[in-house]
């Protein structure tokens, strides 16, 4: 019989509670319970809403190193089938922040048994996927008390077999912005359209209008995606909508072309406002800071990585993904990378299946990176 790597079991558990951004209660209760069991002597644990700070403390420390992992989970019906697919409907770990989790774990553990020289903070983040709980965690009495000198954090990437770590110096994920757009007009009878601002066709032509921000306002040269991902709109067949949302994001590789997307948003609204005789009015939801890897730690962490058995390093190109630890960058210098775990369906699939070996290859790098570091 053969036995499950311990932190390949805590992902399954973790697996089944995902929840979402700022009701990670179980989750947090989860990391709690697990750090409890912990040797004690070097821990010190903190709480902020549902985000738990484990700072191990070092022997002989002069800094501290942050590590960070993401706590929550989408509002997705899960459709993997697995054994140890969520319990909870219609939430689910497609981002993998499971694994991330679970890997946070495994290099705490080691910690715990046998510190470093310097300090090291676990901080398990709530709220990634929004509205975002990075920034707000940032000014938190326990982040300025125990601010890190320098800060690590990993994403799964479906796409990269397992052992690949990908990764650039610089931009690694875009700048972000939610979109949530509400047109009202004159509903009625579907059969007297002539008598009515029907918000479905509005809704329709407002979402085709939008692509042509990034086809005819973006630079060809520079990048921005608009995406709806949700449509709603009217009551029931035979009747015209008086009502309909539209909600999406916008990326962009720099806070300037954010600026000018948005602007021509606006525009575009106030003209389905004239054209289709209706209200409009929209809202930016949270943005996130683009993620932004210093050079020198990302330089020395890549050659660090590629010395490692079973580990390919790849410099990749910058994403149009969004991470709130570009808050986080923004403070403290560091990096983010790429952790390849081959899943046929990607981040945000409901039927996305990370490769769990993925976990013991990161905490197999990360334990040896941030003991050199923190010797
Ligand atoms: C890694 C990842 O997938 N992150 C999310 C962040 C979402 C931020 C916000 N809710 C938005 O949609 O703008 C992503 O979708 O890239």
């Amino acid at each position: 019989m053969s036995t499950l790597n311990p932190f390949v079991s805590i992902r399954r558990d973790l697996h089944k509670i995902p929840e979402l951004g700022f009701q990670e209660f179980k989750t947090q209760r989860y990391i709690l319970d697990y750090v409890g069991g912990l040797p004690q002597e070097h821990l010190e644990v903190e709480t902020w809403k549902t985000a738990v700070f484990v700072r191990v403390k070092g022997k002989n420390p002069s800094k501290t190193i942050g590590y960070r992992a993401d706590m929550d989970g989408l509002p997705i019906l899960e459709e993997t089938s697995l054994p140890f697919s969520s319990e909870h409907p219609e939430q689910m770990h497609a981002c993998g922040h499971d694994i991330h989790m679970s890997i946070a774990l495994g290099v705490l553990t080691r910690f715990a048994e046998e510190p470093a020289a310097d300090n090291i903070l676990f901080i398990f983040q709530p709220a990634e996927e929004g509205p975002g709980g990075a920034a707000p965690l940032m000014n938190t009495d326990t982040m300025q008390k125990w601010k890190p000198d320098m800060i690590v954090a990993l994403h799964i990437a479906p796409e990269y077999p397992v052992g690949t770590i990908a990764i650039k110096e610089g931009l690694l994920f875009a700048n972000t912005s939610e979109l949530f757009i509400d047109l009202k007009g004159k509903g009625g009878h579907a059969a007297y359209p002539h008598l009515t601002n029907d918000m479905v066709i509005a809704a329709c032509s407002l979402v085709g209008q939008l692509q042509t921000v990034v086809s005819r306002n973006v630079d060809p040269l520079d990048s921005a995606v608009i995406t709806i991902g949700k449509i709603t709109g009217g009551t029931v067949q035979n009747i015209i909508a008086e009502n309909a949302r539209l909600e999406g994001t916008i990326r962009t590789l720099s806070v300037d072309s954010m600026k000018k997307v948005k602007q021509r948003v606006k525009e575009l609204i106030k003209g389905v406002e004239i054209g289709y005789q209706c209200e409009a009015s929209i809202d930016f939801g949270c943005m996130y800071h683009e993620v932004n890897n210093e050079s020198t730690l990302t330089r020395e962490f890549m050659e660090f990585a590629a010395r490692q058995e079973g580990i390919t390093v790849f410099e990749c190109s910058e994403q149009m993904t969004g991470e709130d630890f570009g808050f986080m960058l923004n403070e403290i210098p560091g990096f983010m990378f790429w952790l390849g775990a081959n899943s046929e369906f990607g981040l945000h699939h409901s039927k996305i299946n990370p490769d769990e070996s993925a976990i013991e290859t990161a905490i197999n790098l990360l334990i040896p990176y941030l003991r050199y570091k923190g010797e």
